[in-house]
């Protein structure tokens, strides 16, 4: 039988943060957490969709342990702000989620492209502002949200915010493969030091969510948007098929650091399995480097690491 979030083992007693927990993707993996015991916090930009996401979840499962705190990735002072005021002491899981799909040329509060700085380093920040946390509970783990997408570009090192030439579905998917680089570069700098922290990433596959609603739209033309809805209702799984991949890095035994797990049928359908990655994407030195960058550009270090 393949593996559905009906197999998450008991999270009494874990605690996860989930970033972008409002809709989609992050909703189903807050809501399937909290179903099986977890704490969660629901880590959302909108305090309006936040209370709305909060209110359906304990509606569908009324003996929840869910609070929503407000986080906007697009700007590294409410990482900041966020990560101090978080009151828990120990964090047993953070989902990495949040995401923008193939959005016009913006740019974060600090002055990164959207889609960078959203994706990777508002993550890459987030992560290291909670590392102390992740490695007071035993056993912790780093799930990054990455997609197939991350297929379609690797990063130019000497163009990381697309300064040059802005491709807006280009930029996503750069900025997918540098979720890769950093779950591989975590996962090999914890492993050297023996820490007990697991860093996986994992796609959705191709779901109806409201970022293939919303992106492509954003994006492209009329006749292109009413084709990408077409395809999207017919091809696409439900956001709960496509949180599966997301919940087994988070909760199933024996997984391993580095490893990315997609819908095991052609990356689309079927129970969550290991999904195929760009060569690029286990480029040591470019996660090195991309490390580095990140480090100075957030102004977030690991300490320790
Ligand atoms: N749906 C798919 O088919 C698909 C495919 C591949 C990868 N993904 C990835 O899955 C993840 C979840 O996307 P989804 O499909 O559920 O779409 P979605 O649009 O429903 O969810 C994305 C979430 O990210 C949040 N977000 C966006 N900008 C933010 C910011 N600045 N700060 C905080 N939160 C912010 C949004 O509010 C939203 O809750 C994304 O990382 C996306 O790239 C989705």
């Amino acid at each position: 039988m393949s593996w559905t979030a009906r197999s998450i083992p008991d999270q009494s007693g874990r605690t996860a943060v989930v970033t972008g927990a409002n809709s989609g993707i992050g909703y189903v993996t807050a809501r399937e957490l909290a179903r099986r015991g977890a704490r969660v916090v629901l880590a959302c930009r909108s305090e309006q969709r936040g209370a709305a996401a909060l209110d359906r979840l304990l509606s569908q499962v009324p003996e929840a342990r869910a609070e929503l705190r407000l986080l906007d990735l697009a700007d590294l002072s409410s990482v900041r702000e966020f990560a101090a005021a978080l009151p828990h002491s120990r964090l047993d899981l953070l989902v990495n989620n949040a995401g923008l799909m193939a959005v016009p040329y913006a740019r974060t509060a600090d002055g990164f492209e959207m889609q960078f700085g959203v994706n990777h380093l508002g993550h890459f920040a987030l992560t290291g502002l909670l590392l102390e946390r992740l490695l007071s509970a035993p056993g912790a783990r780093v799930v990054t949200v990455a997609s197939m997408a991350h297929l379609l570009s690797n990063i130019d090192m000497s163009d990381l915010g697309s300064a040059r030439r802005y491709r807006p579905m280009a930029a996503y998917g750069a900025s997918k493969t540098a979720n890769l680089l950093f779950v591989r570069e975590l996962a090999h700098r914890a492993d050297r030091k023996g820490l007990d922290l697991t860093v996986t990433a994992a796609h959705p596959g191709y779901a109806r969510t409201e970022l293939q609603a919303k992106g492509p739209r954003l994006a492209g033309k009329a006749g292109r948007e009413r084709l990408t809805r077409l395809v999207t209702d017919v091809v696409g799984a439900s956001a709960d098929q496509g949180a599966a991949p997301v919940l087994y890095a988070a909760t199933a035994p024996y997984v391993h650091g580095d490893s990315f797990f997609g819908p095991r049928i052609l990356g689309v359908r079927g129970g969550p399995g290991a999904a195929p990655r760009a060569p690029w994407t286990r480029n040591d030195i470019a996660a090195g480097q991309l490390w580095a960058v990140s480090e100075r550009l957030t102004g977030v270090a690991y300490a320790g690491l």
